[in-house]
């Protein structure tokens, strides 16, 4: 009836030599009903103390009916819950989001805490390896909130003395699996505690169209999609450098156009130049009248159009040197972003020695000096290794979209983001599913943030050229 005890097995403590036969019968205390009662009790009320403390209102819920019950009998209780339940379902069709945050959502994540996560704790702890039960005892992570939002269960754990973040990563298929959860994704909230994300469903299922243009001219951080949690994407280009890693149809084309389109009203502006490099001659060379004079193609013109770029990096140093630090666009120094699709095509793939020597040093030039003083690239590359991109490293801001192989996941997005849930190598070949889907790291913080791109289709890229065409690349 009563838990076991330590102590309890030691009793039965025999030993099995047998030419000694000596048998051990150590001590056995015994604890006395009445401590082990007193102690249960103290421990539902100190529950019960604790639950009206988190849970309030869903605590006077039952006290208020109970009263009202009590004093006034049954009919009115019962009218008082129906009169209630009318309001809350008239409430949820009048202004369903209010009622979401303040109602749907609570009520839902108590349902959650109770059925799902409190319910499976103590036996996915134990058998994911992340709790113990050590002579009779449990020592198990201690369960936190759980906060419900649209899409996601969002649970504060406290870890167990001792235990590290990584402990908890490389578990993340055993937690998912253990509360029914597709993915789980952990993040640290400070020290000794964990939130672990558990999607419920996924909002980037479906693509999203191209996003209207900024109204006001903006060198960003520029609108180019969606964040999981129903956020808008923002990617910086202005002061950076952008990488964005990704297999054969990942959508690498749709963060390239996405980029291109929110900037155009900067570049009619003047304060914006787009120049591309389109060695593969195909995705860039849709919206080509967009970039003018600076569109390149073979490997010699994008060797050309880079060194240009230099140059014009060069004189802005030193025109600001020992006057400026950073770069602001003007129409007299406007942003310079250099596009590349596909970049191994003009390092790793170039067959001639000398012009891929020249296109290595006018790269590796342009991502080491050329943010502070407003000459940016944003490069598109499908396979991320070493031997193929030796200067990814010198891009500060990386875009991992569907890759291959998890290995590739930490050599694009930095170390350890595979195991905080940056699992690009899962993303769905499907276009609808999982083109333009992918892992960044914001600056704010260190953990990955699941994306999607909007797609920018061929009218829509023909629309663009029809009505900023030349403004691009316009010197
Ligand atoms: N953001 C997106 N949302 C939905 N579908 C997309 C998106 N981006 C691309 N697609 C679909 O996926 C297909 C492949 O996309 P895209 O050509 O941009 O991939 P890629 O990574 O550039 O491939 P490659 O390296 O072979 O050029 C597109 O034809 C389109 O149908």
């Amino acid at each position: 009836m009563f838990k076991r005890l330590p102590g309890d097995e030691a009793r039965n403590l025999v030993s099995t030599t047998p030419d000694t036969a000596v048998v051990f019968r150590p001590a056995v205390v015994t604890t006395p009903a009445i401590l082990t009662i007193v102690i249960l009790v103290w421990r539902m009320l100190a529950g019960l103390v604790r639950m009206i403390w988190r849970h309030p209102i869903a605590a006077l819920v039952p006290v208020t009916l109970g009263a009202v019950w009590y004093v006034y009998g049954w009919p009115a209780a019962a009218s008082l819950s129906g009169t209630v339940v009318l309001a809350l379902i008239s409430w949820a069709f009048i202004d369903r989001p209010s009622f979401a945050r303040l109602v749907g959502f609570r009520l839902l994540a108590w349902w959650r805490l109770v059925w799902v996560y409190r319910r499976h704790w103590q036996p996915v702890m134990v058998v994911s390896g992340l709790g113990r039960h050590l002579r009779g005892r449990d020592y198990l992570p201690r369960l936190g909130r759980v906060t419900c939002t649209s899409w996601a269960d969002l649970v504060t754990v406290r870890m167990l003395k001792g235990q590290a973040v990584k402990d908890w990563s490389d578990r993340l298929d055993h937690l998912a699996q253990g509360f029914g959860a597709k993915s789980c994704r952990v993040a640290l909230s400070r020290a000794g505690h964990l939130t672990l994300t558990f999607p419920r469903s996924d909002p980037l299922a479906s693509p999203l169209s191209a996003l209207p243009m900024p109204q006001e001219p903006t060198v960003g951080p520029v609108e180019i999609g969606k964040q999981e949690d129903g956020r808008p994407w923002r990617l910086k280009v202005h002061g950076t450098h952008v990488l964005v890693a990704g297999a054969t149809g990942a959508g690498k084309g749709s963060i390239i156009w996405s980029v291109i389109r929110t900037l155009l009203p900067a570049a009619r502006a003047g304060l914006v130049e787009l120049w591309a490099l389109d060695p593969k001659l195909m995705e860039l060379s849709y919206g080509r009248d967009l970039f003018g004079e600076r569109y390149a193609a073979t490997p010699e013109e994008c060797a050309d159009l880079l060194d240009e770029a230099v140059s014009v990096m060069q004189k802005r140093a030193a025109r600001f040197a020992g006057l400026q630090r950073s770069h602001t666009p003007t129409v007299d120094d406007p942003f310079v972003l250099v596009v590349v699709d596909e970049v191994a095509f003009l390092t790793a793939y170039q067959s001639d020695r000398q012009l891929r020597q020249r296109i290595s040093a006018a790269l590796a030039t342009l991502t080491t000096q050329g943010r502070a003083v407003g000459v940016g690239v944003l490069a598109a590359l499908q396979d991320p290794r070493k031997e193929v991109m030796n200067i990814r490293n010198l891009f500060p801001d990386k875009i991992a979209l569907r890759l291959d192989e998890s290995e590739q996941v930490d050599m694009v997005l930095g170390d350890g983001a595979r195991d905080r849930g940056a699992l690009a190598d899962h993303i769905s070949p499907v276009p609808e599913l999982g083109a333009g889907v992918g892992y960044v790291r914001l600056e704010a913080s260190p953990e990955p943030v699941r994306v999607r791109a909007a797609y920018v289709s061929d009218t829509d890229i023909r629309a663009m050229a029809d009505t900023y065409a030349s403004h691009g690349g316009a010197a």
